[in-house]
């Protein structure tokens, strides 16, 4: 089926705003032309960010069923988690959210702000359970999904990141539709696009996406999962289903998922100082928030590399910003002194 042709339930303001980052693109030399996308200001549910985009594709599905209840998993401070929530609230949907714990660090009230504080005060029954970091499907979040049928609810299962899903890849297909047009008023085209990846289907439905003119391999994924070989078969295989449902008409080779590895240590949800002073250089050059999970470690490979001048001169580089920034509560310690 055409992408245009899948339902899509609205939870966004509409095409997110594409824009120039010139002084960071000065400080690092002015040779790379960088800019963003701001999927961090896509919604007003609850500071959206790049699940909003995802969910539009799986709520009409979900109604479709005659679901009452939202159900997904993720870490203490997932911001999947707290979107699945704010878009129940938007829909009338009970929400049950199992958080596990996917990060080793005691921060005095990591699990009392940001996303998870927000997730409570939206009515999502939260239910913390003492389990490690793991993209793939949980015996946790089957078992919440019984514990609602057991209750007389009808869940709507969405999983880590909204990703193992057969829906998961398209709104990353609509931001590559998205890019084309504003290249077409913006009069060039990006020649690559620098995303965060840790359960796959952004860059996933970026690459079946940008497939269609051949520039797959131009979606440069920074794993932030620490495990880049689960994350990369994610990617990979969520890319080929996504391709098939979109009629890309052709597959998705091997190669054309690039995921760089060299930028999620120490692991998943811990920063390095090297994210940490990219936190801190977008947010002094730009005003750009990012976060110690996600952002600030694609924002750190986007810098490295140009540092390291991995980029053609006069590249043009799209970053996209997926939100994420509720979390950095959660590691007030780290930035006591700015
Ligand atoms: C702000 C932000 N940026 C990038 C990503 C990575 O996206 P994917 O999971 O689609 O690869 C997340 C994911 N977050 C998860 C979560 O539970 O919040 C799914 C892991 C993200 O929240």
């Amino acid at each position: 089926m055409k992408f245009e042709q899948f339902k899509r339930h609205p939870l966004t303001f509409g095409p997110t705003p594409v824009e120039p980052l010139p002084r960071l693109s000065a400080h690092l030399g002015g040779k790379v032309e960088i800019w963003a996308k701001r999927e961090d200001c896509n919604s007003g549910l609850a500071f959206g960010g790049n699940k909003v985009r995802k969910l539009e594709y799986l709520v009409p599905d979900a109604l479709e069923q005659g679901c009452d209840t939202l159900v997904t998993i993720g870490g203490i401070q997932s911001n999947h988690t707290r979107q699945v929530a704010a878009v129940a609230a938007k829909l009338g949907m009970k929400c049950r959210l199992v958080q596990e714990h996917w990060v080793d660090w005691n921060d005095a009230v990591y699990d009392r702000v940001g996303n998870i504080q927000m997730s409570r005060i939206m009515g999502a029954e939260v239910e913390l359970v003492n389990a490690g970091f793991d993209i793939g499907i949980r015996e946790s979040w089957e078992n919440a999904l019984e514990d609602v049928r057991q209750r007389g609810g009808k869940p709507y299962a969405i999983p880590a990141g909204a990703s193992d899903h057969k829906l998961g890849g398209l709104g990353f297909v609509g931001f590559a539709e998205e890019v084309r047009q504003q290249e077409a008023e913006l009069g060039f085209q990006f020649d690559y696009i620098v995303v965060c990846a840790v359960t796959g289907s952004t860059q996933a439905g970026m690459v079946a996406g940008f497939a269609a003119d051949g520039r797959a391999n131009r979606v440069i994924g920074i794993d932030g999962s620490a495990e880049p070989a689960k994350t990369r078969d994610a990617v990979l295989r969520i890319a080929r289903s996504t391709a098939d449902l979109v009629d890309l008409g052709r597959a998705i080779e091997d190669e054309e998922v690039v995921l760089d590895t060299r930028y999620a240590y120490p692991a998943y949800g811990l920063p390095s100082a090297e994210t940490l002073a990219a936190i801190r250089l977008s947010a002094q050059l730009e005003g750009m928030m990012t976060d110690p999970v996600y952002e600030g470690k694609s924002m750190q490979g986007m810098i490295d590399m140009i540092r390291h001048e991995e980029f053609p001169e006069g590249a043009r580089v799209l970053y996209a910003h997926l939100g994420g920034v509720p979390a950095i509560n959660g590691y007030s310690y780290l930035f006591k002194d700015g």
